[in-house]
């Protein structure tokens, strides 16, 4: 709602009353429409002040409303209340004015922002556009070119940038609401024709047409298949070309196009399921708001390889005092040149003062003994980690938390090598972990709810989405990308090529191809864990060279590592690069001549595969493995992977993950075509479908919100 008072006399003061962000629901709207009609009928106000509370203008639109049908005034005739209003309206902007909470802002008169405030039109993110009348005020307000870089590109402007830019008339460091009163006193009386931004003429710059082509390819470039970034352009066009009331109508024709998008319900499903992940539990029953986190002032990271650096300046970045260990003296300079290097770019790029003073450097694992929480780093070898659990479990003070960033192995046997188990969680780095969000916080059937809890409140302070997963091989990411990788292998030794199941993926929206990706990262890390898995066998023709207990297995990846094609940085993978290290994927036909022979080895012929084929067996499958890792409870529900997916694998935001995908594709959908495939490949277990995905897709599909309810079920019951 919005509540009225009157201040100093003359000043109408209506306050948004919404938490946790004033979102203008029906309530809201209804309140505020209510109470502009009082201040302009009240004859002793001379003019009025929009504020928000809890020292927060308005988060825009309230999300939760959008799936829901339509209740209250609309938007777009209460901010036309406001810019016709006969006494002048002020904004009070604090804390924040998102989206329509910024339209509601540029439909009064004046704005007067705090300094801390943050502005911006967010929509975007949403697969949304500003749509009450963002699109044809800001352009008059700032210019073609700021309106489309703010609109298209969603991000927040500070309170001096927003000056800057002319959107906001006054920053004040002091109470920006007493700030605005008297503004609103000063400004009582004054004529406002020159201030209703719609009445503005649209700037036209002498090379619009270029402007506009140059924000399409842009945005194109940078999409990945998005629709809303486009259509954003195509509103703000509409500002330049129309009069004000028909460019109002056509950006609700394009915003209704989002509104009833696909890729507008994934991205508000993937909004709340970034926030769903912090309200974490694990299998065995520890939760969130029930397990208190211990204090962690002072972090330690074991080995200063390259996520161990990352790891390193994340933790300086966020304040943690940190030691940082490397028992070779050689690579422990090296690292402190890495790790400056990083926090001096950091530090340049989000303008934050220098964290080198947080940082002390050893070669002593001793030096970490009075640290509460102590991060391992080393090399991915089980021995080497169990040699460093049980020196740290004997160095450590009483109560430290001994974390692990292995990428997929067992929690629970580095814990038995300590004397308090309890205090050992896998804490899952990505790479380059100084800028990768995603933060898997790995439990075993021994952690104790304190150290989950701890883990997590660091991974935020860290500025990282964690989420908690529990102890499997590969935990959550890792274990479902296997799968994704081993039906894209499959498809190669069928007919397919690495470049056409990489322009599949890339189409559907993934920023690189699986084949791309596993240049990148290196083929041989891959190999190394197949190794350790005992995948690997010298057996190069017949049957045996591609069974693997029982089942289907495709060696491709091992032959290409026995050739030293590691990807990337050796110049050859599955794409040639100019050089070592080289980025540019370029197509190999040495690579294409390998498989023909590898075809005719094995007594395979080769067959044309489609797209669809291609995206069903590496989605699906994938997918598949998705819900038997629910079914095992090592992820509490759908949000959890779907967040992995988007911040880790770069899966599309626009698709909202691959369990959201899946219930936009329909359960039993995905649950027919794998077991069509299934038929064909009868020696390939992940086209199984899992028994969870099977019950789902059995009880007509429920809403992905709905699947907690089946999962938590008794597993006997699935
Ligand atoms: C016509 C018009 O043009 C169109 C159509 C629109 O206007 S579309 C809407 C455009 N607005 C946005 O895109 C802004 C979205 N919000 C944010 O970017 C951030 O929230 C924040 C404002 C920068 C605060 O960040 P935070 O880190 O301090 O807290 P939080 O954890 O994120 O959020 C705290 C709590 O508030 C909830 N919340 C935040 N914004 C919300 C909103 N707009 N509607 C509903 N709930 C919202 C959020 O789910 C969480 O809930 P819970 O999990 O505690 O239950």
């Amino acid at each position: 709602m919005a509540f009225y008072s009157r201040v100093s006399g003359s000043v109408g003061m209506i306050t948004l009353q919404n938490p946790p962000v004033n979102a203008l629901s029906a309530a809201v709207r209804q309140g505020i429409v209510d109470t502009m009609h009082r201040a302009l009928s009240e004859p002793e106000v001379k003019s009025v002040v929009i504020c928000g509370q809890n020292g927060k203008f308005c988060g825009g639109a309230d999300i939760r409303e959008f799936g829901a049908t339509m209740a209250g005034p609309p938007l777009v005739p209460m901010v036309h209340l406001i810019e016709a209003a006969s006494k002048p309206v002020v904004a009070a902007i604090e804390g924040i004015a998102l989206g329509g909470g910024l339209e509601l802002a540029l439909s009064c008169h004046y704005r007067i922002a705090h300094s801390k405030a943050r502005l911006g039109f967010p929509e975007v993110a949403l697969g949304l556009l500003p749509g009450a009348g963002g699109t044809q005020r800001l352009p008059r307000l700032v210019g073609v070119p700021a309106a489309l870089d703010l609109i298209t590109t969603g991000r927040h402007v500070t309170a001096a940038e927003a000056r800057q830019l002319g959107i906001v008339d006054e920053v004040t460091e002091l109470n920006a609401v007493d700030a605005a009163v008297k503004f609103a006193q000063s400004v009582a009386g004054k004529s406002l024709d020159a201030r209703r931004i719609s009445t503005y003429p649209c700037p036209r710059p002498p090379d619009l047409d270029a402007i506009f082509e140059r924000a399409m390819q842009q945005v194109r470039r940078s999409s990945r298949g998005a629709i809303a970034p486009g259509t954003c352009v195509q509103a703000v066009h509409a500002a330049v070309t129309l009069p004000y009331a028909k460019g109002m109508e056509r950006e609700r024709e394009l915003f209704s196009v989002l509104f009833n998008s696909g890729q507008a319900r994934a991205l508000q499903y993937y909004f709340f399921a970034q926030r769903a992940v912090s309200r974490w539990s694990t299998a065995n029953g520890a939760r969130w708001d029930t397990s208190k986190p211990r204090p962690v002032r002072k972090a330690a990271v074991i080995g200063l390889g390259t996520m161990g650096r990352g790891i390193t300046v994340s933790l300086a970045q966020a304040g943690f005092t940190v030691v940082a260990v490397e028992t070779q003296e050689k690579q422990l300079s090296e690292a402190k040149q890495g790790v400056s290097g990083m926090l001096e770019r950091g530090a340049k790029r989000r303008g934050v003062p220098l964290a080198h003073d947080k940082i002390k450097y050893s070669c002593s694992v001793q030096a970490v003994a009075d640290a509460d929480l102590v991060i391992e780093a080393v090399f991915e070898d089980m021995a080497l980690k169990k040699t460093v659990f049980q020196q740290l479990s004997a160095i450590c003070k009483p109560g430290a938390l001994l974390c692990t960033n292995t990428s997929g192995l067992d929690i629970d046997e580095l814990a038995s090598q300590t004397q308090s188990p309890e205090l050992v969680v896998g804490m899952h780095f990505f790479a380059p972990a100084h800028v990768m969000q995603l933060l898997e916080v790995v439990y075993g059937p021994r952690s104790s709810p304190e150290a989950v809890a701890t883990a997590m409140q660091v991974g935020k302070k860290m500025g990282k989405v964690s989420v908690a997963v529990g102890n499997c091989r590969g935990f959550v990411g890792n274990r479902m990308l296997k799968q994704y990788l081993e039906q894209a292998f499959f498809l190669l030794e069928e007919g397919a090529t690495p470049e056409q199941v990489d322009q599949v993926l890339e189409e559907f929206g993934f920023a690189m191809g699986v084949f791309k990706v596993s240049d990148l990262s290196g083929l041989d890390v891959g190999w190394k864990v197949r190794k350790a898995d005992g995948l690997v066998s010298p057996a190069s023709t017949g049957t045996s060279a591609r069974i693997r207990g029982g089942s289907r297995y495709s060696p491709l990846g091992d032959l290409l590592c026995e050739r030293g094609r590691f990807g990337q940085k050796t110049g050859k993978g599955w794409y040639q690069y100019d050089k070592p290290g080289g980025r540019v994927a370029k197509v190999d036909p040495w690579l294409h001549g390998f498989l023909e022979d590898y075809r005719a080895q094995h007594g395979l012929v080769a067959r044309r595969i489609d797209h669809q084929e291609v995206l069903e067996r590496c989605l699906y499958t994938l997918i598949n493995e998705g819900f038997q890792i629910l079914q095992d409870g090592i992820a509490a529900g759908p949000e959890d992977i779907d967040v992995i997916y988007v911040l880790g694998y770069g899966w599309p935001r626009h698709r909202g993950g691959p369990m959201f995908y899946a219930s936009q594709v329909g359960l039993d959908k995905v649950v027919e075509r794998l077991e069509h495939y299934q038929q064909i490949h009868p020696d390939v277990p992940g086209l199984q479908p899992s028994r969870l995905l099977r019950k789902l897709a059995a009880i007509n599909n429920p809403a992905i919100h709905k699947w907690r309810e089946v999962i938590q079920k008794p597993r006997s019951q699935l």
